[in-house]
């Protein structure tokens, strides 16, 4: 099935605490989201692995894969759709040989001289940024800007979802760098009503 990356939604425990995480995915999936990933730095590998599951059983029908933040191990045990690395979240090639090939693995690139390395038949998409400044992650690249993401874009082998600040009113400027979405995590979670904060990206193509 085509990878839809078009409103990739990144979960972030505390700003998803208020409506609850499967509650806040379900929500952000009525709403158009097309890729759900778990991400909490601190879980405990066997809590993510519940979350998880509790995830993939919520999202079931939906279409819409469920990814895993930086733990293997998580999502090989938990069942899930993929993997999101990043620079220093491990070897393409040991992610890859462990998920098997109908696996979703994605890779995060901020440089022209990363995405010069990459391994791009083991990987099916790359997460480019940050596009601004963010809160929700504290130890960030450099941003990008629009021109920086549309460099990258134009240099990528693969398609390429865009993260970092990015809101509803990006979708137009991201589509015009050349991703093929865009990946948020405060656009969504933490938002009072996250299906209708999903709603506003509105449709991709
Ligand atoms: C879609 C997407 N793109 C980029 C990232 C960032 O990954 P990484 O650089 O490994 O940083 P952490 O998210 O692990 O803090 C991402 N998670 N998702
Ligand atoms: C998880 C993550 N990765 C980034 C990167 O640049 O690789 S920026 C980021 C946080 C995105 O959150 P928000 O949509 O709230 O800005
Ligand atoms: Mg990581």
């Amino acid at each position: 099935m085509r990878l839809d990356l078009s409103l990739y939604l990144v979960t972030d425990p505390a700003l998803c605490a208020g409506h609850g995480l499967v509650e806040t995915v379900v929500a952000a999936v009525r709403g158009g989201a097309s890729v759900v990933q778990l991400r909490d730095k601190h879980a405990a590998d066997g809590e993510l692995i519940d979350q998880a599951r509790r995830l993939k059983a919520a999202l079931a029908g939906s279409g819409v894969p469920l990814i895993i933040n930086d733990r293997l191990a998580v999502a090989v045990e938990s069942g899930a759709d993929g993997l999101h690395i990043g620079q220093d979240d491990g070897e393409v090639a040991e992610a890859r040989a462990a998920l098997g090939e109908q696996a979703i693995l994605g890779l995060s690139v901020q440089t022209l001289e990363q995405l010069a390395r990459i391994d791009a038949k083991r990987l099916d998409y790359l997460g480019l940024g940050p596009v601004f400044a963010t809160p929700s992650k504290h130890d960030h690249a450099e941003p990008l800007g629009f021109a920086g993401l549309a460099t990258l874009a134009a240099a990528s082998p693969l398609p390429g979802v865009a993260i970092g600040g990015l809101k509803a009113e990006h979708v137009a400027a991201t589509r015009q760098a050349g991703a093929q979405g865009l990946a948020v995590i405060s656009a969504i979670c933490g938002m009072p009503d996250p299906e209708a904060a999903a709603r506003a990206f509105g449709p991709w193509g």
